[in-house]
């Protein structure tokens, strides 16, 4: 089945174009299909390409070319925020687009920009199948005392506030391979998973499935991620509203556009960010020293919440690639038992792999992520039904 994954992002469009095989599933199957083509539309908002609908025009264009006559059977869209309703893939219908685009304000970055991507498909492609794959939806069996706020019942009956945390197709995805990896059965596997890409987020696995994460109510929550600051007092919030130092807009836009690495160091790309570090550069070794404190936080309070983890895994852009990260959070786990082997955290490879010492207490290790085939696998297996 030829299916289109679309990962539509605040400023990028990612796409893929992959041959799910039959009875592919994401747990187990050797046989990932194939990917006939894939590509990004980015800078999404600037002068070449103003806007979502414009991406999506050239998008289309592109997609005849590469095609070449092929037709697609199904479309698999990621879509950030799903709330309390979705706990698994859809079909989308004009209601359920109408549901993650009530969702926006949770996922402002994400949602808005999916649900144009599903319109659009809808208009040029009435009748193509559609699925939606949340990334709230691997977070659904977080256990009530993780999801709560210590805040009054109202906010959450009557407001929908709650942590629901997020990237969980991905999640999902490397706890199933580091279990193989590690030869553990995934219903008894307890894991801290670290997914580090532009947005970041790390879970607590038990038995196999969530039970904590570190992003919350909306994916600005947590860790030091690109832009987004992560966790802050709520009061540096208040205040300066209250003070009229910032609008809510600004105050919205500074937490979730100019913080983070970019706000500590002046770039949001950890290459550069590394680099500058290398250089020298003060600010730059300042936010890789938070990042790596706050995330080393995280899996020590991980840990506890597992009952003890039978591994620490890294993945997408940054737990994938920033060897020189990797070693600054492994670093702060030494009262865990933890250590690196240098040589292997240095190694290049696209495979699954172990970077933690001979005499490391807990592995660690290194998992590809690959959010689209996962997608394009739900998709495929909801449209075959
Ligand atoms: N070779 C590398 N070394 C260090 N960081 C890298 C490397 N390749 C990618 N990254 C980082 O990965 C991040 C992007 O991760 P990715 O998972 O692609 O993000 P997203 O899917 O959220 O846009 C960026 O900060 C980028 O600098
Ligand atoms: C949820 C989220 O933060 O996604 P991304 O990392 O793609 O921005
Ligand atoms: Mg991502």
């Amino acid at each position: 089945m030829l299916v289109l994954v679309l990962n539509s992002g605040s400023s990028s469009i990612k796409y893929q174009v992959r041959e799910v095989p039959d009875g592919a599933s994401v747990d187990g199957s050797p046989d990932t299909g194939e990917v006939i083509t894939s590509g990004l539309i980015e800078r999404i908002g600037q002068a070449e390409v103003p806007d979502h609908q414009r991406a999506l025009d050239l998008l289309t264009h592109r997609l005849d070319d590469e095609l070449g006559g092929r037709t697609l059977d199904a479309v698999g869209h990621r879509v950030v925020h799903g709330g309390e309703r979705f706990s698994g893939p859809v079909r989308i219908t004009n209601e359920i687009t109408r549901a993650i685009e009530r969702l926006s304000p949770l996922a402002p970055l994400h949602n808005p920009a999916a649900v144009l991507g599903i319109r659009a498909i809808s208009h040029s492609l009435p009748d193509l199948p559609q699925v939606a794959v949340f990334d709230t939806a691997f977070h659904r069996t977080l256990p009530e005392h993780a999801w709560r706020y210590a805040l009054p019942d109202s906010l959450y009956t009557e407001h929908g506030v709650r942590r629901y945390g997020f990237h969980g197709t991905s999640h999902d995805l490397v706890t199933g391979e580091a279990a193989a990896f590690l030869g553990i059965e995934r219903s008894s596997f307890a894991a801290v998973i670290a997914h580090l890409g532009n947005g970041a987020s790390v879970t607590a696995i038990k038995d196999g499935v969530s039970v904590d994460t570190s992003m919350g109510y909306t994916p600005l929550e947590g860790l030091v991620m690109g832009t987004r600051s992560g966790d802050v007092d709520p009061s540096v919030i208040t205040q300066l509203i209250v003070r009229g130092t910032y609008t809510a807009e600004q105050m919205d836009r500074l937490l979730n556009k100019e913080s983070g690495l970019k706000g500590l160091a002046g770039e949001s790309d950890m290459r550069a960010v590394a680099e500058a570090a290398e250089d020298g550069d003060r600010y730059a070794e300042l936010a890789l020293d938070v990042a790596s404190y706050r995330l080393a936080k995280y899996v020590g309070a991980y840990h506890v919440a597992v009952g003890g983890t039978q591994a620490v895994v890294f993945t997408a852009g940054i737990g994938e690639n920033a060897a020189g990260f990797r070693a600054r959070v492994v670093d702060r786990l030494g009262a865990l038992g933890i250590t690196l082997d240098a040589a292997a955290n240095e190694a290049r490879s696209r495979d699954a792999r172990r970077i933690s010492g001979e005499d490391s207490a807990i592995p660690v290790l290194v998992v590809p992520t690959d959010e689209e085939r996962a997608i394009a696998e739900a998709t495929a297996a909801l449209v075959r039904i």
